[in-house]
């Protein structure tokens, strides 16, 4: 254990399903220190992140919508280490939420999907130029970086391979930030999956999937019940390899969260995926 003070962090997103859990993981890290929970929801306004949270005690840390003064007030606590802003709120604000966030010179710990590849490579050079650290991570839970390393090991002896997805139906983005990257990362192998044997004909649209990067199909399904699965579908002549994450509670990406925001103060510029820091 260090004396130092501990990193003051933000939550935005603060009242959602993944926000109210990362409150929960900051508020007893004994090296963080909660400043802030933003949140645009009107119904929310003024209440106590703890309570909302689910926390037996008040932290008294009250839901606001006000982020531009939040990230200056915490910027301008110079005696204490540079803020982090941990955000999960929704595609339509996160690229703002980020820009705004190292404007400020706070770091962005990023679990929103549904950037696009050109908003990715624009923040990064934001964040280049301020030289402050920002990660971007579309899933926070080690078991689905274990399965995506065994499925870019698996590519490279499999040429057909399809993406299931399959979350709450709550869910904004489709296909979800994760299936997505898991394709980035095989396709990254440099070769192209999925060689056509026959001329296909999609008789309802979107029967066949959306396409990813080289050739890689993913499926995106959409029910109550579920929270967040993953499966990677292997085929050859004679076999199938399924590789399949499940999540059934959100707690599991909290260790991953805590992680970043310890790791985001040692960067300098954008970092994607939670692989790149383990
Ligand atoms: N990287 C990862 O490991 C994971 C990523 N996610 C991603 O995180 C995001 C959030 O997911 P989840 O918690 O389930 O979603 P929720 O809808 O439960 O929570 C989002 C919260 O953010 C609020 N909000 C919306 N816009 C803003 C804004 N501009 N500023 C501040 N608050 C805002 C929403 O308010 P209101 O409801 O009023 O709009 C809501 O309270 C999604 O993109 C999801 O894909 C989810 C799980 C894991
Ligand atoms: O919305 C969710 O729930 C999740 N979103 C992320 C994604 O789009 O990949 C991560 C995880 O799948 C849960």
């Amino acid at each position: 254990m260090t004396n130092q003070a501990p990193i003051p962090v933000i939550v935005n997103g603060a009242a959602g399903k993944m926000g109210r859990e990362v409150i929960k993981a900051v508020s007893q890290a004994p090296d963080l220190n909660l400043m802030g929970a933003i949140d645009t929801s009107p119904e929310h306004q003024g209440k106590d992140a703890g309570e909302l949270a689910g926390l037996t005690e008040p932290l008294e840390v009250p839901i606001t919508n006000q982020l531009e003064p939040m990230l200056g007030y915490v910027a301008g606590e110079r005696q204490l280490p540079p803020g982090v802003i941990v955000d999960f709120t929704h595609p339509d604000s996160v690229y703002d939420n980020i820009r705004s966030a190292i404007a400020y010179g706070i770091r962005p710990v990023v679990g929103t999907t549904g950037l696009s590849p050109e908003q990715i490579q624009d923040l990064s050079d934001f964040a280049e130029k301020a030289s402050t650290g920002c990660l971007i991570i579309p899933n926070f839970s080690i078991g689905m970086v274990l399965l995506q390393q065994a499925a870019v090991t698996a590519s490279q002896y499999f040429d057909h391979v399809e993406i299931i997805e399959l979350h709450h139906n709550q869910k904004a983005d489709a296909p979800s930030g994760t299936a997505i990257q898991t394709a980035q990362l095989l396709a990254e192998i440099g070769k192209t999956f999925n060689p056509a044997l026959v001329e296909e004909t999609e008789k309802l649209a979107g029967a066949r999937g959306s396409l990813a990067e080289e050739g890689i199909r993913i499926h995106s399904v959409r029910l109550p019940g579920l929270i967040a699965h993953q499966e990677v579908i292997f085929g050859a002549p004679g076999q199938i390899y399924t590789l399949r994450h499940d999540t059934s509670d959100r707690s599991c990406y909290m260790p991953g969260v805590l992680l970043a925001i310890r790791k985001v103060l040692q960067l300098k510029s954008l970092v994607y995926g939670l692989e790149k820091i383990l």
